[in-house]
């Protein structure tokens, strides 16, 4: 008798996926399309131009959506907002995810620039990496910034014992740790990351949606780090 509901309770649960599939594809898809016109204005301007992403699970739609753009992608530079201080090889790296899923299909002529190093802490590899950096067409035309539950930003982390360093130093780079984080981590410090030209937010779920709502009640960026955003302006990029 309950195997009807059953096949109700399935059917429902399929399409809600399929839906929220959808429209997370939706909002990848436009967010490529913004991400690719503010890369366009700036090469128009300049010979090379520089793209801030981020790591984490929520952007593998979006890079796939920019990876298909006719741009001038040997003309690109891309780096990360942040690192974990993990092998490049491996599942944890946000090097990894950017290299599997966005320095491909049209975007593989791109230069991307990783943040780690062969060195063993992220304390000892700031100098090589900042280095690395110089570099680059800074101020960055994108910064694409994520945020975890917590309200971190690139890994700016409510309880990491340098968050306030990585939100005043006008250093690029700033070496993180943080207790609810299993690896020590590199993040571009606030400053760098609030020079770039544009700032888009990039979240999905009706959980971020409640954390950005309390970010957006108040002001102390300790406490929810997206706050050093708002101001940027930040493009929120949101689906449930
Ligand atoms: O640790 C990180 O988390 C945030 C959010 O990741 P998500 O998996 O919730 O999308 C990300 O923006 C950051 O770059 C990453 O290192």
């Amino acid at each position: 008798m309950n195997y009807p509901k059953n096949d109700d309770h399935q059917n429902h649960t399929h399409q809600n996926h399929a839906h929220q599939n959808r429209v997370r594809q939706q909002l990848a898809d436009q967010l490529a399309e913004a991400v690719a016109e503010a890369l366009k204005t700036d090469l128009a301007e300049q010979e090379r131009v520089l793209l801030v992403v981020s790591g984490g699970s929520t952007p593998v739609m979006f890079f796939q959506a920019l990876a298909k753009k006719s741009l001038p992608w040997e003309r690109v530079d891309i780096t990360l907002a942040d690192e974990r201080w993990v092998d490049e090889q491996g599942s944890e790296s946000n090097a990894r995810l950017v290299r599997e899923q966005l320095v491909q299909d049209k975007a593989s002529p791109a230069r991307f620039v990783p943040l780690t190093s062969a060195v063993v802490t992220p304390e000892q590899g700031v100098a090589e990496v900042s280095g690395r950096l110089r570099g680059l067409a800074w101020p960055a035309s994108a910064v694409v910034l994520g945020m975890g539950g917590d309200g971190h930003t690139a890994s700016l982390f409510p309880d990491s014992r340098e968050l306030d360093l990585a939100l005043s130093s006008d250093e690029p780079l700033v070496a993180v740790r943080t207790p609810s984080q299993p690896q020590p981590r590199i993040t571009l410090s606030a400053d760098r990351l609030h020079q770039a030209r544009r700032h888009f937010l990039h979240i999905t779920g009706e959980d971020k949606r409640a954390v950005l709502a309390r970010a957006l009640a108040g002001d102390d960026a300790r406490k929810l780090p997206i706050r050093a955003f708002f101001a940027c302006p930040l493009a929120i990029y949101w689906a449930p």
